[in-house]
Order: C-alpha cells, then structure tokens, then sequence
C-alpha cells in the first residue's frame, strides 16, 4: 500500500487535504485521526506535521509527501521535488524595522530571527559572512519590537503581519516556496501506483490553471480566432449549421481569458462560453 504524507496543521493542511480529494482519494479527517486509509485506491494517508514530512519521505518510511518547499529545503533531507502543487504561495524574505535603511548585505554581526535556520545560514555562506540566527517557532515579526533581534527572515504573503510589526521587505526573496509533492527520488515514480497518483494529482493542478473556452466565429476569421486561442495541441473547430460558421473549442489559461474574450469579440465570435475545469490529462 503506498503510504503518503499530509500536513496535520498549518496554511498547508486544508488546501492539500482539498486537492487530494478532487483527484478522487479519501483522506477526509473526522477528528484527530493520524492515518486515513484509502482502501478503496490502495493508499494510506499520514498527518504529519509539515516540518517533519521531508524527513519521514528521505527516510523511504514514506513514499510521497506534500509540504512547503521552503520547509524541505530548510530541513536539508534529501528528497526531490515531483510536482509544484499551485497553492501556499510565498516569499522567503529578509524584513528590517520600517525605519531603517538596513540591506540584506549590511546583516553581518547582526541578530537575524528566524523559523528557518538552515535557509538563512546557507544565504549568509553565499553573501559571504556571518550573523547570530535566532530560531525562532513563531510570530517572528515580533521579535525586533521586543529586543531580540534586528532584523528577521521570514514567510511573507501579503506582507500584511510584516506591516502590522512596523517592518518592510530588503532585497530580493531568497525562495519562492509553494506547497509541492517530495519523494525520495524521482526513481520512485516507475512504481505504477505512485505514477497514477502523481498523474491524477497533475490533473487537478492543471485543470484549476484552465479554462475551457467556447465560441461561433465566421470561418473566414478562424485563423486568426486560433492565434487568440491556440489550444494544447490545437484548438477544436467544428462546423456549424448557419453557413459559412463554425464552432471553437479550447483550453485557454484562466488568468488571460479576459483579454481572450476582448478580442474574441472584437474577431466578430458569438456566444462565448468560458466553462471551468474540474480534472484534465494533457
Ligand atoms: N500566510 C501564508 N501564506 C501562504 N503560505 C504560508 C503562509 N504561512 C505559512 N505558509 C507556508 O506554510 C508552510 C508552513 O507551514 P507550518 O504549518 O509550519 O506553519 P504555519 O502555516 O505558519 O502554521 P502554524 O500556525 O502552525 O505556525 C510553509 O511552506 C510556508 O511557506
Ligand atoms: O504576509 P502575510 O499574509 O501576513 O502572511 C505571512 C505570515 O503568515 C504566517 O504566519 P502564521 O499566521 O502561520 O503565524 P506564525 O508566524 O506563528 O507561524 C507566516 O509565518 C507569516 O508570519
Ligand atoms: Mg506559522
């Protein structure tokens, strides 16, 4: 049986448990459960804390997990990544006090907060000097306010509890983490059973990145209409009973399909249809 971790708790937890039912797999937990088995699909699910999830997988206890990339990198366990999951979006940044012009280059000697130690340690090897890390659990943007530290690194999404401590953004992030899906190695994935999951998860991922879009256009604005919606492969055309119509059928990505309908219309299309996605293969 293929054994899977999930975060227990934290940003990360709802959302993979969310994803991993649309790709059709049991893993609703009614109360504290630890272990959720999907007999049904052959998988046992394991609620872990995110933090340890890498750990668990490098080890071969596990075989796939699902956490933060940033956490995976700062735990150092030695697994790769198979998939970026779309969603736990965020910035691992420096912030210093509002009213400082501190740079992540002048942090040398400093006192720099953290619930990422290894991150940190391995951005000040590359910058070339040291500083005293303060490892932190968290509520980090605290710690400059109450005297700890100078200045801190740390997950930012809307920057809005940076703001609320009085702090701001230096440099540029030292990683862009989302939420992914680890395994020991990408070896692992010649297994059928883990390779259905992973493509069935994909499916998920993708359909929420499309759209598909519909529409009737004159036949003689067609080609330019496939310019506008490329499709995959190619779009899907088909003829329509009005002479000299036809109908158009194409995935088109979610975040452009205004603009896509802006100048669908303005080919002459009519009736554009924009439906969403639940699962795909592509
Ligand atoms: N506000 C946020 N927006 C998006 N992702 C976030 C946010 N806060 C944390 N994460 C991501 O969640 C993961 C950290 O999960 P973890 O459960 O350790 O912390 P948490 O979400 O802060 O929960 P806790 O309440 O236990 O501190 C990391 O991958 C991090 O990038
Ligand atoms: O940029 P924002 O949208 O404000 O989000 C970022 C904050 O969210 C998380 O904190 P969380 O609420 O999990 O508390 P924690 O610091 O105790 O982990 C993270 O650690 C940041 O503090
Ligand atoms: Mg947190």
């Amino acid at each position: 049986m293929l054994k899977i971790a999930l975060p227990n708790k934290g940003s990360l937890s709802e959302d993979a448990v969310q994803l991993i039912r649309e790709a059709g797999y049991n893993c609703r937990r009614y109360s504290r459960e630890l272990i959720i088995c999907d007999s049904r699909n052959q998988v046992e699910f394991v609620f872990l804390r995110p933090r340890d999830i890498a750990i668990y997988v490098s080890k071969g206890i596990l075989d796939l997990g699902v956490t933060g990339r940033d956490l995976t990198q700062d735990s150092g366990a030695d697994v790769e990544e198979l998939l970026p999951l779309g969603f736990g979006r965020s910035d691992f940044c420096y912030a210093v006090p509002d009213d400082t012009g501190l740079t992540p280059d002048q942090l040398a000697g400093r006192r720099i907060a953290t619930s990422y130690p290894q991150l940190v340690s391995e951005d000040l090897q590359r910058r070339g000097f040291q500083a005293e890390i303060i490892r932190l659990d968290g509520a980090v943007e605290i710690s400059v306010r109450l005297g700890v530290a100078d200045a801190i690194a740390d997950v930012v999404q809307t920057g809005r509890t940076l703001h609320a401590a009085g702090l701001k953004v230096v440099g540029e992030p030292l990683l862009q983490s989302e939420a992914i899906l680890v395994a020991r190695s990408q070896a692992i994935t010649a297994n059928e059973a883990v390779y259905l999951f992973i493509e069935r998860i994909r499916g998920i991922v993708v359909a929420r990145e499309y759209v598909m879009v519909e529409y009737d256009i004159p036949e003689a604005m067609l080609e330019m209409a496939c310019v506008v919606t490329p499709g995959i492969e190619s779009p899907t055309v088909s003829p329509l009973s009005k002479k000299g119509w036809v109908a158009v059928k194409s995935m088109s990505r979610q975040q452009d399909v205004n603009p896509i309908m802006d100048r669908l219309t303005k080919l002459g299309a009519k009736g554009i249809i924009v439906t969403d996605i639940r699962t795909c293969r592509i």
